[in-house]
């Protein structure tokens, strides 16, 4: 085995995989942080900080020298920031909002190492069709809207919902590639 080159601060399957998607070498070091918006806070300083706080707490936790990456992604709907459903109700409000309009999904990656911190955004446009409360009543059935932010998995039976994407596919499932890989540039890991 290649010797790892940075440390993953995420519990999400999704991001491991983006990750060997490309190539990468890396361990799974999760981070427990407090997600919640604060009052005014906008959707992009959440995603950003969220990213961030996660890194700097996996690193403040393990106390590697190597650099250490983070990242959040959040549905947005007319401003407002909806993370993972608190409970079937609340992936099924969800649903019904999104229904038939387009929404944004804001994905932010971070790196740090000792005191340097970089962090990166990218904002994806989604549009959905119309979402009937019977699909969504046996989508949640399913089990996929559970652990994703806006109740839904673009990789999954959510792709039946998407009429169309404007931005970065990688961002909506969890972790906007191209920003990634200048990231990892930037702290001098390659991806070819
Ligand atoms: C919109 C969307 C989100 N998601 C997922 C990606 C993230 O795992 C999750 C958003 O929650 P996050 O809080 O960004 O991440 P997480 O709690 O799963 O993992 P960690 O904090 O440990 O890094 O929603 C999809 O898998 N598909 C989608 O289409």
């Amino acid at each position: 085995m290649p010797d790892i080159q940075f440390h993953l601060a995420s519990a999400s399957p999704r991001r491991q995989e983006l990750l060997q998607q490309l190539g990468l070498h890396f361990d799974v070091r999760s981070a427990d942080i407090v997600e919640q918006p604060m009052s005014s806070e906008t959707a992009a300083d959440y995603a950003r900080r969220m990213a961030l706080e996660k890194a700097l707490a996996t690193q403040a936790r393990i106390g590697s020298s190597l650099p250490v990456l983070g990242a959040d992604t959040d549905v947005v709907l007319d401003g407002h920031i909806l993370g993972k459903p608190r409970d079937r109700a609340d992936a099924l409000a969800m649903l019904a909002a999104l229904s038939n309009r387009e929404h944004e999904v804001y994905s932010a990656v971070a790196m740090v190492q000792g005191s340097r911190a970089e962090v990166m955004l990218s904002v994806t446009h989604v549009s959905f069709g119309v979402i009937t409360p019977e699909a969504a009543a046996l989508y949640w059935d399913s089990g996929e809207p559970a652990d994703k932010a806006g109740a839904y998995g673009i990789q999954g039976l959510g792709a039946q919902f998407v009429k169309g994407i404007n931005g970065s596919y990688s961002g909506v499932v969890g972790l906007p590639l191209f920003e990634t890989t200048e990231l990892l540039l930037r702290f001098g890991i390659h991806t070819l």
